[in-house]
Order: structure tokens, then C-alpha cells, then sequence
């Protein structure tokens, strides 16, 4: 179970979010642009520090400002996909993904480097630098590294934005297989509804730094209360 629960301010922006979603699965964090589903992210991987409230994740507590916990990035084993891979450019796609699996202590892997390259297809890859592979690749290739890391909890923020329609067709249905065989919590960022109808089992929608609607992807897109401001242009919510 991931439970959060954050206040912050950041300028004249209020960020005032909680929700919890299952431990395992796809949820998706759904809003329009500056909704604050990056900021929450980020506080989630300890890249910004919430004024007040709590963060868990199965059980481990990352951030209870109550209690005075506050977890540095490093010690909160989550594994972050960004929008564009950033993938070490210098370094093989082996050596891209080994990266991390090192420097995660032997006791705590538990993803198998064959199980993840078989997984995301890119076994044959193995060998060439990043700026030899197509977008999705890449982005096959980022997902790996995170996984690699043996990670907590892994959050992809827009992982497929930077990806046109065929690319995007082609990673879906692997994110969609590892995040069914790893039993840990994937948050999912995006605002496009037919990826989430593709991935997510629960979604939380946000806007305004506020969560306006929680539920399966089923209920939430043909809930009316999300037609509108999105009723229009690319984050048209239709009925599945
Ligand atoms: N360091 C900061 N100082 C002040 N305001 C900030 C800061 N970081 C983010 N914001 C504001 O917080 C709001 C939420 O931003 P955030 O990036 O979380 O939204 P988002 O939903 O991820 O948007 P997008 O989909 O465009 O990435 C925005 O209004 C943004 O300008």
C-alpha cells in the first residue's frame, strides 16, 4: 500500500494531496498541466521536502514530518523513469543498466538481470550505446535501469511523452508485463487517458494541487466530473 499525505507551498502554488493506492500495480496520477503530479513525484523520490505530512510505502515510512523521518533519495530504494530517458550516453546499454544493480547491496535484489532484459525485449541490445537505439528502445532501456535497482517502488513520470503513437504502442504492453510481475507499486504520471486505461488498475486525478477524483480507469473517465476543463484537444476524456 502506498499511503501519502502532503502539505506544501511552493510559491503561490498549494499542494494539498492525499491518497493511498494498492502496493503493487500501475496507479496513475492524472491531471492537466501544473495539476502538481510532478511536485507530488518528487516528493515521494526526495527531491523536494513537504512542508508537513507523511509518505509509505509497503510498510517503510520515507517521509512523517510528524515523526521527523525524512529518508535522503538514496536510502528510499525507488527507481525513477523520466520523460526522456537520460540515459548515460558514454555507456554501453549493459553498462546502463548494470549501473545501478551495483550499487544496490547484494541482500536487497531481488530483480534478476535476464528476468528484466527478457521482460523489456532488449537482451538484444546489450551491447550498443544509447544514441544507437530507437525511442521506445531507449525508454526500454531507462525502465531496466530503474528496475535493476531493485527498487521499493518505481515512479515514471510521462516515461512515454517524448514517444509518437507507434512508439508509444510498443513499450505500453512491456511496462504493462513487468509492472504485473513485480510485486512493488508503479506511480504513473500522464495525461493521457488512453495509456492509463492501457496500464493503470487505480487512478488519482488531480487539479490544482488537490485530488478531485480516485477510482479504476473505468469509473473515473466516464465520470462527468472529469469532462470538464479536459473535454477538449488532446486530454479529451471519452468513454471507454
Ligand atoms: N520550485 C517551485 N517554486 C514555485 N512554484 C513551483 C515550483 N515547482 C513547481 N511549482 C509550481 O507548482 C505547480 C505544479 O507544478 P507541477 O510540475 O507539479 O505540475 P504538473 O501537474 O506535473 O504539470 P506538467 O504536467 O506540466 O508537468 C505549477 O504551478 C508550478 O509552476
Amino acid at each position: 500500500m502506498l499511503n501519502l499525505q502532503i502539505h506544501h507551498t511552493q510559491g503561490r502554488f498549494i499542494l494539498d494531496v492525499a491518497f493511498e493506492a494498492p502496493g503493487t500495480g500501475v496507479t496513475a496520477l492524472f491531471g492537466p498541466s501544473g495539476a502538481g503530479k510532478t511536485s507530488v513525484v518528487n516528493m515521494v523520490a526526495g527531491l523536494v521536502r513537504p512542508d508537513s505530512g507523511r509518505i509509505c510505502v509497503n510498510g517503510l515510512c520515507l517521509f512523517d514530518s510528524k515523526l521527523g523521518i525524512d529518508l535522503p533519495p538514496e536510502k528510499r530504494r525507488i527507481g525513477y523513469v523520466f520523460q526522456e530517458g537520460r540515459l548515460f550516453p558514454h555507456l554501453s546499454v549493459h553498462s546502463n543498466l548494470t549501473y545501478g544493480m551495483r550499487r544496490t547491496p547484494a541482500d536487497l535484489r531481488f530483480v534478476d538481470f535476464d528476468e528484466v532484459t527478457s521482460l523489456l525485449g532488449i537482451g538484444h541490445l546489450l551491447t550498443r550505446r544509447p544514441a544507437g537505439l530507437s525511442g521506445g528502445e531507449k525508454q526500454r532501456v531507462a525502465i531496466g535501469r530503474a528496475l535493476l535497482t531493485s527498487p521499493a517502488m518505481l515512479l515514471m513520470d510521462e516515461p512515454l511523452a517524448s514517444l509518437d503513437t507507434a512508439r508509444k504502442a510498443e513499450v505500453i504492453p512491456y511496462i504493462k508485463k513487468l509492472a504485473a510481475h513485480v510485486s512493488i507499486p508503479v506511480l504513473y504520471v500522464s495525461h493521457a487517458p488512453d495509456e492509463i486505461r492501457a496500464l493503470a488498475a487505480h487512478v488519482v486525478a488531480l487539479e490544482n494541487g488537490g485530488v478531485t477524483a480516485e477510482g479504476s480507469p473505468k469509473d473515473l473517465f466516464s465520470d462527468e466530473r472529469l469532462s470538464s476543463p479536459w473535454s477538449t484537444g488532446p486530454m479529451a476524456v471519452t468513454s471507454p
